[in-house]
């Protein structure tokens, strides 16, 4: 089958209409396990699940293209899953895939939900992570475009994430908050081996065989939509950070409660100023210019580690 556009069982979204007796719950509370169950059956009646997707990937910013790549792909928009809010980020299509990659079956968000753009509700961003799991997900691919703070890192480099700082989540903000139904996973979530070590060590032989270079590194995660001023850089440099970003950690924060393995990667999109007295600008246009060069490259990298898990 070639690449297919699903249009039946039309929904709205949150607040939407629908059609087809596909959803008729108007209101998606993200921390309600019932509706998850409810977000998951639509999705599974509007997709023809052709075996168990045991790998879920999700696209960061202008890195759509790992989407673009699925064979067989069956396309599920964002507004056509109830619950499912929309995502307004250039460089986020906002298509969940169905397909196949590196010879497997997957499932990839083609684009994410930032905090930032939705009152920074974690639960509600988080909640993609959880329908994966729902649908048979153990392992999880998680990219993203983030600016460099190390200073060995260049323009376009790829940079394996080895452990994160989770900063609106130190301060509050963690998908986790709130009254925890126990069957989405433990109140208390050990956070110590997010990225999995063994898929740290494939990706590591992938990027060996196929000759691209690969880092590894801490990922800050800030609220943002701001980037960072110089004195934010330098802070985040002196507690450790090796790349700045807005998003991923409460993604992975939810996967871990889950039990979902977990592989994540950065593309260095821009270099990250540490001086105010030298003014560099960085803008999302040259962030997605970054990530659309990059794109073949990373698909590769992503179809190489997909085909040897
Ligand atoms: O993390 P992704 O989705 O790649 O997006 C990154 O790019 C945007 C800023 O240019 C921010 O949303 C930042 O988090
Ligand atoms: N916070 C943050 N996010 C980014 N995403 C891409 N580049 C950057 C950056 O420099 N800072």
């Amino acid at each position: 089958m070639s690449n297919t556009a699903l249009t039946n069982g039309h929904t709205n979204g949150i607040n939407g209409t629908t059609q087809n007796g596909v959803h008729d719950k108007v209101d998606f509370d993200p921390r309600s396990y019932d509706d998850l169950i409810m977000l998951t059956e639509s999705v599974r009646r509007q997709v023809d699940l052709k075996e168990v997707p045991t790998i879920g990937i999700i696209c960061g910013s202008g890195l759509g293209k790992i989407g673009d790549c699925i064979k067989d792909a069956q396309i599920l928009p964002f507004k056509q899953i109830p619950g499912f809010p929309t995502t307004h980020v250039i460089g986020h299509k906002g298509n969940l895939i169905f397909g196949y990659l590196g010879g497997k079956f997957v499932v990839c968000l083609q684009g994410r939900f930032h905090p930032y753009e939705h009152g920074m509700d974690l639960a509600l961003c988080a909640t993609p992570v959880r329908l994966m799991h729902q649908l048979g997900v153990k392992n999880l691919i998680v990219s993203n475009a983030a600016g460099g703070v190390n200073p060995k890192f260049n323009y376009g480099d790829l940079m394996l994430i080895k452990d994160h700082i989770f900063m609106p989540g130190l301060c509050g903000f963690s998908p986790l908050v709130g009254v925890n139904d126990p069957r989405f996973g433990p109140r208390f979530v050990s956070i110590h081996d997010a990225y999995d070590r063994q898929l740290r060590q494939l990706a590591q032989n992938v990027a060996k065989d196929l000759k691209i270079v690969l880092h590894e590194g801490t990922y800050v995660m800030s609220g943002g939509p701001q980037y960072e001023t110089p004195a934010e850089v330098v802070f985040f440099k002196t507690v450790g950070a090796d790349a700045l970003g807005m998003s991923t950690c409460h993604e992975v924060t939810v996967a871990r409660q889950c039990g979902i393995r977990v592989f994540g990667f950065s593309l260095i999109t821009n270099i990250a100023n540490t001086d105010a007295d030298n003014s560099v600008e960085v803008t999302h246009e040259e962030v997605l210019e970054a990530a659309r060069e990059a794109g073949d490259h990373a698909c590769t990298f992503v179809t190489e580690i997909i085909s040897r898990v």
